[in-house]
């Protein structure tokens, strides 16, 4: 027998049973399962990482639907408990699914929600600070500061990389990645060189704007370049930023003999999942090459880090933060229960995914929809007319 686990129970006569794993930010997303006759039972365990069989204790004998997080591990197991319990509906409040069996979630025709849109600026904000911190060593000088060693201005103290006029490369140019790559160009006046399995049309002619204006005010101009291979931005760049997805095509895309491709003083930032790179193979290049700079918000085994990792002064580590303001996180809750509520509801599917905002405006009732469903064509659900 799994040991009971503690929930905060909302509108304990609601029709439908809705779980989330977790208590999320904000109290919107809750008022909106309420109002459409939801009982939200929210999990108070202190625990951190909920096991599978945390979770099937949580679904019980009768669940609707569940809100989860990335941390937990949605497979058969926990799609055929939520199945039996006579759940059709599950969102993990994030945008990246890689703890999810999607084939699992089909087998049991459960719809698998997730949260994109709202979080993009956040994350490529974080991304962007990585690098800024990175480049012109701003963790190593505040600890220097705290630790009483200043004693006056010197011409060598923590001299950094300029950025400006320098090359940032992205690997995985989405949403986040092409954010974070105006950001990067428009911000810093980096020229642009990209990697993607997809032409990033609107954010070639964003730098095409931008470089053209800065020439008809007397400055020089940035351009872009779209990468034939992964390589040739490695080759390239001097500041690059990691934002695919994470798939069997991402699992170590850096590795040992890439880093070694990579320029001595480059700067590499990963805000998307911490397998895209070996991490033991960082750690020897960190230690080779001491003026080669990290920032990492994610980690291979979150939430350890490889040994050795945390003692290197030219890494700068975050504990998977990217997505952390405040009008994000409580707007991920939002999608994340409106998917399960729109699925309890037999609403169909919203047209755009990166078209959230409509969802998002706390001065109107949200559409009848589900924001994001990722399984909707294998499972066949309709889409939003809207
Ligand atoms: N650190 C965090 O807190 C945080 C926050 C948000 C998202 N993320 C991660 O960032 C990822 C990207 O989010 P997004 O909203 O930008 O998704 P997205 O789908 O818009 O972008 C991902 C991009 O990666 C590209 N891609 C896929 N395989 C590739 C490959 N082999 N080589 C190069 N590019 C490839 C895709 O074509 C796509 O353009 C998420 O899946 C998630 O894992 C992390
Ligand atoms: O995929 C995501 O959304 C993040 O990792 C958390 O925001």
């Amino acid at each position: 027998m799994a040991k009971p686990v503690s929930v905060e129970v909302w509108n304990p006569n609601g029709k439908y049973r809705v779980i989330s794993t977790k208590p999320m930010p904000g109290t919107r997303w809750i008022n909106l399962l309420i109002e459409q006759g939801c009982r939200v039972e929210i999990c108070t365990e202190k625990k951190t990482i909920l096991s599978v069989e945390d979770i099937i204790a949580l679904i019980g004998n009768k669940c609707d639907g569940v809100i989860g997080q990335l941390t937990e591990d949605w497979g058969d197991t926990l799609f055929a408990a939520l199945s039996r319990a006579g759940g059709k509906a599950f969102s993990n409040m994030a945008v990246g699914y890689n703890n999810v069996d999607v084939n699992a979630a089909n087998k049991y025709g459960v719809a698998v929600g997730n949260t994109p849109g709202v979080l993009t600026e956040t994350t490529a904000e974080l991304a962007a600070s990585l690098s800024l911190s990175a480049a012109r060593r701003i963790v190593e000088a505040d600890e220097f500061m705290r630790a009483g060693l200043y004693d006056g201005w010197l011409p060598h103290l923590f001299v950094g990389n300029l950025l400006k006029g320098q090359t940032v490369g992205v690997i995985g140019a989405g949403r986040i990645g092409s954010a974070y790559a105006r950001m990067m160009v428009e911000g810093f006046k980096m020229n642009l060189i990209y990697f993607d399995l997809y032409q990033a049309t609107r954010l070639e002619k964003f730098v095409t704007a931008y470089g053209e204006f800065l020439k008809s005010n007397g400055e020089q101009p940035v351009y872009w370049k779209r990468a034939s291979s992964m390589d040739e931005v490695l080759r390239e760049a001097d500041v690059i930023s990691l934002h695919p997805v994470l798939d069997k095509t991402t699992y170590h895309l850096i590795n040992k003999e890439r880093l070694a491709t990579m320029k001595k003083e480059a700067i590499l930032v990963n805000c998307s999942r911490g397998p895209v790179v070996d991490e033991v193979a960082l750690v020897e290049h960190l230690k080779q090459n001491p003026m080669f700079r990290v920032g990492l918000d994610v980690f291979e085994d979150e939430p350890f880090m490889k040994p050795g990792l945390a003692e290197m002064k030219n890494a700068i580590v975050v504990p998977h933060i990217a997505s952390a303001s405040k009008w994000t996180r409580e707007g991920m809750a939002t999608l994340a229960a409106l998917n399960v509520l729109g699925k309890i509801k037999g609403y169909p599917i919203w047209g755009d995914p990166n078209q959230v905002a409509p969802f998002l405006n706390e001065n109107a009732p949200p559409p009848a929809a589900c924001p994001s469903i990722v399984n909707a064509k294998a499972l066949g659900l309709p889409v939003s007319k809207l």
